[in-house]
């Protein structure tokens, strides 16, 4: 029977996406690196990123998924069909988990054989450090044991959310291109920290953290955030005087319209 302790994970594609989430799974314990292979276009950036951490790397899409019990379809959503198509039959007998955004469950019954058991997800690169976020597609056809078994192992390093197929695609976004936004937060904070004096590792160390211990505040009490924001606010103090020139600047409606712009390009 198929466990945490002896599945077999296949990544195919071994790009930013698969490689956070083999390291995470590695960090947290959830498998070991014996556990893992992936194949990727390049041979020699492949074992540059597999070997050194013990990891196998294949020659191609098929000996991934020959070698594998759970294959994690990880290149660009462009590529997914003319990559899985010569191994469909391969396939059958896998737990199938899409990584690509845009492919949702409805388009893999398009390229892959008929019965074949597959999920279509979006994590994030945080999940490189046991803090990422699956988003599920709650329409899949992983039976019972095998959604367990995704959601013990990838679990341990990433909150496993599962979200209706229509709301797929903007918990992807949200998750999934959020840190990228985040990054770009902790950058320009630091800047204006920079620009007043303070040392540059010192600024991305403070804003880093205070990010982090805001977003774990938040999980934990459940606040909403204009509460938590208020309670920053000291009537004619500092906060409240960042707070309006962000709102002068469209601070919130910039965020707003980002995710508009991507579920609408
Ligand atoms: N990056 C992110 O934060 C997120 C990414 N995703 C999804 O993850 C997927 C991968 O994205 P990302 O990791 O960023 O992209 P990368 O470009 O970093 O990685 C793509 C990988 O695919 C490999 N590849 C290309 N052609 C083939 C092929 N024919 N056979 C096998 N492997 C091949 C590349 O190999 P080589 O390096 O040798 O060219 C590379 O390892 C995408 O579908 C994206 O939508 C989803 C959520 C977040
Ligand atoms: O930018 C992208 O296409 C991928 C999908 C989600 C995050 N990164």
């Amino acid at each position: 029977m198929l466990d945490a302790k002896n599945v077999r994970i296949g990544f195919i594609g071994f790009g930013n996406m698969a490689q956070a989430m083999a390291q995470g799974l590695l960090a947290v314990g959830a498998v070991r690196a014996d556990q893992i292979c992936a194949c990727a276009k390049n041979w020699e950036k492949l074992c540059a990123n597999t070997r050194p951490q013990g990891l196998r790397p294949c020659r191609d899409a098929a000996e991934t998924a020959a070698s594998a019990d759970l294959v994690v379809v990880a290149v660009k959503p462009y590529l997914v069909e003319q990559v899985l198509a010569p191994i469909k039959e391969l396939l059958k007998e896998k737990i199938v988990v899409s990584v690509a955004a845009g492919m949702p469950f409805e388009k893999y019954e398009q390229i892959l054989a008929p019965g074949t058991h597959h999920l279509s997800t979006v994590p994030n690169t945080p999940i490189s450090v046991g803090e990422g976020i699956i988003a599920c597609e709650s329409r899949h056809s992983l039976t019972q044991e095998e959604w367990a078994l995704f959601e013990e192992v990838f679990g341990k390093a990433a909150l496993v959310q599962l979200v209706d197929t229509a709301q797929l695609s903007v918990a992807g976004t949200l998750a999934g291109c959020g840190p990228a936004f985040a990054a770009m937060f902790i950058e320009a904070l630091a800047d204006g920290a920079v620009q007043q004096g303070l040392p540059r590792a010192l600024a991305y160390r403070l804003a880093s953290q205070m990010m982090v211990g805001t977003g774990r505040l938040q999980l934990a009490s459940g606040a909403h955030p204009g509460a938590m924001k208020d309670a920053v606010c000291s009537p004619g103090g500092t906060t409240i005087v960042g707070v309006a020139e962000l709102e002068r600047h469209g601070f919130r409606s910039a965020l707003i319209d980002a995710l508009d712009a991507i579920e609408n390009r």
